[in-house]
């Protein structure tokens, strides 16, 4: 440990965690902390190679070698050997402890044992405080933050200004909502010549040299730095399920520029919540590009033209128009909504806008509110109401804008759009909607990190990932500023795998999954996961789908099973990049989920073109004779073996 010499002389003792899991390192330290045997902790990865230690909260560089990436200690980082931890009061120590883990040593779980020092240093420990979420990213509060909220509605160009500043700056990071929206704008920088990395939850797409990175906002990494970091639709830290992601990210994120697009409903809560930073904001304020008119008379759908978007909130109902629609023998229709795998989505999307296509009306949810270039002329909201998994309510005010404001893009075919409803009665509420200014977003979401759910566990004495998270919730305080995101699918994941012989950590992975526990075949296929990786530290995908073959659903029962399937692929990969020994089927199952997105579009072709023309399915047709549906419980679909 050369690095760090004659100054470890200080270190009463020390204790390497090198070969601990990170679920378990909590419970190695938490022997030494108690309110009267005061501890400071110092946090030292070494890395053996070059004989160098380094303290784990200054980082360290990395250096490539012959392909390999060595690290390299810097004098600013070993000057800053010591001044790791400055919360801790000298006279409250006792006894100096230096925790040793490998270079390579996931960073996760260092964040957790802060919490011990500040235990170790004020006798009291509260996990439930959560009034402070500022405090967590320490990288980011070294630094004061120019920070630029881009506001205005839809189609006024924020995301624009935003980008040409990511463009110039020699380093950044793109933070979008979809993963729509992370694909389009890796593709726009690396097109600009600006080498762009993509990474999601399911996608990891690195470009050799690349300073730049594109990626979903659950992804945001607090730990790098960058000159430059965007964070799009930032009105979406109100969310109730993923205003956390946004929290973290503008929280978080460590660089010089900041830029946030969005609504300005978002404004007042973003400045309040970056009060306590020491950031410099600026608010600049735009206007839409093209104008935006709603029309004072109902569309019925027999008066569908090309370029009308006609808005509905439930599968059953988009289908049930896109049929009206196309009995009319006029158009035909593209289709858009969540559950469609986002591949899907985009050539849906690319079908619709494209003039030579003979899909010109589109039919869709409000999954075309965000991310989805799509040259739309008017849109005709069918209802005002909406199903949100637990009652029909009214629309917001900003939902409907922001479904409103996709009619007529700025360059686009249609230039002017135009909004209106299908029922009459519904025009005053669409006309005051986008009239009024959006209500101010009063507190943004928060959710604890996996540390300090992993040190409540222990403090708690508790592997159960259910009771531990319900009672976190339940004590939780909160600034007024924040909320507790909605759990529900989370504890629903819990209910399920808190029995299995799994470890803490294992069980926050499965519960953060993007898995919807409502779908009942996404739910099994997790289940499945959990149990069998639970039994021997490895899923192979094959023994959870049997040998056999897919082909295009040839009924909106069949289609929505495919759609799950699809979900469950997914997971799957998903679960790939975070246990990726365990889970090593990662191109299997990107490839049968690029399959059931080939045979969902050849369903939606078809289901359109059959009264039009002969179909023809070119792709789609082979992909028939190769597979056929095979859906078995419990088992969940089969594949070809020789794929
Ligand atoms: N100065 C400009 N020159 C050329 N095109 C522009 C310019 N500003 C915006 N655009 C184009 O106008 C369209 C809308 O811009 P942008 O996506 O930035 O809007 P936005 O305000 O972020 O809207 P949304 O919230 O809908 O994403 C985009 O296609 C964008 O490329």
């Amino acid at each position: 440990m050369t690095a760090c010499g004659n100054r470890l002389r200080r270190i009463n003792s020390i204790c390497d965690l090198s070969g601990a899991n990170p679920g378990e390192v909590p419970r190695q330290i938490s022997s030494l902390l108690s309110p009267s045997n005061r501890v400071r902790l110092y946090f030292f990865s070494y890395a053996a190679e070059s004989r160098t230690c380094f303290p784990v909260d200054s980082g360290w560089k990395e250096k490539k070698r012959k392909g390999k990436t060595v690290p390299m200690a810097s004098s600013i980082l070993l000057r800053q050997l010591f001044y790791c931890f400055t919360h801790f009061h000298h006279h409250c120590v006792k006894r100096n402890v230096c925790m040793m883990t490998k270079f390579d040593q996931p960073l996760t779980f260092w964040s957790g044992l802060r919490y011990m020092t500040i235990y170790g240093s004020s006798g009291k420990l509260d996990l439930t405080d959560m009034t402070s979420p500022h405090s967590w990213y320490p990288n980011a509060r070294k630094k004061k933050r120019n920070v630029f909220l881009h506001v205005g509605p839809t189609n006024s160009g924020k995301t624009y200004t935003a980008l040409k500043r990511l463009e110039k700056s020699s380093s950044g990071v793109y933070c979008g909502p979809l993963r729509l929206l992370a694909w389009e704008i890796a593709q726009r920088l690396n097109k600009a010549d600006v080498p762009c990395n993509l990474i999601t939850g399911q996608e990891r797409d690195e470009i050799a040299g690349a300073k730049h990175t594109s990626l979903t906002v659950e992804m945001a990494d607090v730990t790098s730095e960058y000159q430059c970091a965007v964070i799009d639709e930032i009105q979406m830290v109100g969310c109730k399920t993923r205003g956390h992601a946004f929290t973290r990210a503008l929280l978080g994120i460590s660089c010089h520029e900041l830029h946030v697009c969005g609504d300005p409903a978002a404004v007042t809560l973003i400045k309040r919540m970056l009060e306590v930073t020491g950031d410099v904001i600026t608010v600049q304020y735009y206007e839409r590009l093209s104008p935006l008119i709603p029309l004072t008379y109902p569309m019925s759908s027999s008066n569908i033209k090309t370029g009308d978007c006609m808005v509905a909130f439930s599968r059953h109902e988009i289908y049930r128009l896109k049929k009206k629609i196309e009995s009319g023998g006029k158009h035909l229709c593209s289709v858009v909504y969540g559950s469609l795998p986002p591949e899907t989505r985009t050539k849906q999307a690319s079908m619709f806008n494209d003039e030579s296509s003979e899909f010109d009306v589109l039919v869709a949810s409000d999954a075309i509110g965000m991310g989805l270039n799509l040259n739309i002329s008017r849109i005709i909201f069918s209802t005002l109401q909406k199903f949100d998994g637990v009652c029909t309510r009214e629309l917001g005010i900003l939902e409907i804008k922001q479904i409103a404001g996709r009619a007529g893009r700025y360059g686009s075919k249609f230039p002017i759009g135009e909004v209106t409803c299908l029922d009459a009665e519904d025009l005053p509420v669409l006309h005051s909607a986008l009239e009024s200014c959006s209500p101010d977003l009063e507190r943004a979401g928060l959710f604890p990190t996996f540390d300090i759910l992993s040190l409540y566990s222990r403090l708690h004495s508790s592997n159960k990932f259910f009771p531990v998270l319900e009672q976190f919730l339940e004590k939780a305080k909160l600034s007024p500023d924040y909320f507790i995101a909605d759990c529900e699918q989370m504890l629903k994941v819990a209910a399920a795998v808190d029995d299995l012989p799994l470890a803490f950590h294992d069980k926050y992975t499965f519960c953060m999954s993007p898995v919807d526990m409502d779908d009942d075949i996404s739910a099994q296929g997790l289940i499945q996961f959990a149990e069998k990786y639970a039994r021997k530290g490895l899923v192979r995908l094959k023994e959870i789908f049997t040998p056999g073959t897919l082909q295009v659903p040839k009924s909106h029962g069949a289609l929505k099973e495919l759609e799950s399937v699809h979900k469950v692929l997914d997971l799957y990969v998903w679960l790939s990049f975070r246990m990726e020994e365990s889970f090593p089927d990662r191109e299997l199952a990107s490839s049968q989920k690029a399959i059931c997105s080939l045979l969902i579009e050849g369903f939606l072709e078809r289901l359109g073109c059959y009264r039009r023309r002969k179909a023809s399915y070119n792709s789609t047709t082979l992909l028939q004779k190769k597979h056929h549906p095979a859906l078995v419980h419990p088992k969940l679909f089969q594949i070809d073996e020789g794929s």
